[in-house]
């Protein structure tokens, strides 16, 4: 279970504030105006934004007082986080302890039909392509919370179509819990177990 109980965050001149529980194995879809505050959530599980007030759980435990290392979250920001000195390959290999695994990084990425672009740079990637890489990544690290930015946002309706399955298939196999913030109704729909609407509909 995810428990995000009273949190309070200063934002500009305004405090943003939150209350979600979450039972593990889920999926949340997070709608909401643009600057409502969405995004600052995420960051605010990951470990990023300091806290006014209040208390994030997982698993019964508190994870305020952990650094982002320490916190068991995968997250996907709205740029994709792919480092530009690195091939798309080793991109896909970073930030899993004891070692990539190879075999799904690939399997993963034939199905997401960005096989052929394993030995490039990401700067030699469309966004598309760059979304699902970063995706791959975030979905098969160990860490059992996952965080996704608008992580269909540059995607054409049938490669959407096809993400939002593996996504869905990958979720459930890897038992991950999932806080999504989308602009897509449909990407809701179609994946979501529960959606948290900030701010009122
Ligand atoms: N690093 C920051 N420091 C201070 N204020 C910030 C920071 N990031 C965002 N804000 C402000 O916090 C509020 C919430 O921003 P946030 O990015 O969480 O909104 P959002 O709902 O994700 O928006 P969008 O849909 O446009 O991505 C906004 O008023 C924004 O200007």
């Amino acid at each position: 279970m995810l428990n995000i109980n009273g949190l309070k965050i200063a934002r500009e001149d305004k405090i943003l504030a939150y209350d979600l529980q979450l039972a593990e194995g889920k999926i949340l879809a997070i709608q909401g105006v643009s600057g409502v505050g969405k995004s600052t959530l995420l960051s605010a599980i990951a470990g990023f934004v300091e806290l006014l007030a209040g208390t994030i759980n997982w698993r019964g435990e508190t994870l305020n007082a952990l650094s982002v290392e320490e916190r068991p979250v995968s997250y996907l920001f709205q740029d994709h986080n792919l480092f530009e000195h690195l091939s798309v390959m080793e991109n896909l290999s970073l930030g899993f302890s004891g070692g990539a695994p190879k075999d799904d990084l690939i399997e993963a990425a034939r199905e997401l039909k960005v096989l052929d672009q394993l030995a490039k740079r990401p700067g030699e990637l469309s966004g598309g392509q760059r979304q699902r890489i970063a995706l791959i990544r975030t979905l098969l690290r160990l860490q059992p919370l996952v965080l996704l930015d608008e992580p269909f946002a540059e995607l054409d309706p049938k490669t959407r179509h096809l993400t939002v399955n593996w996504v869905k298939k990958t979720a459930s196999a890897k038992g991950k819990t999932i806080l999504m913030v989308t602009h897509q109704a449909e990407d809701a729909e179609q994946l979501a177990d529960e959606c948290l609407v900030l701010g009122g509909i």
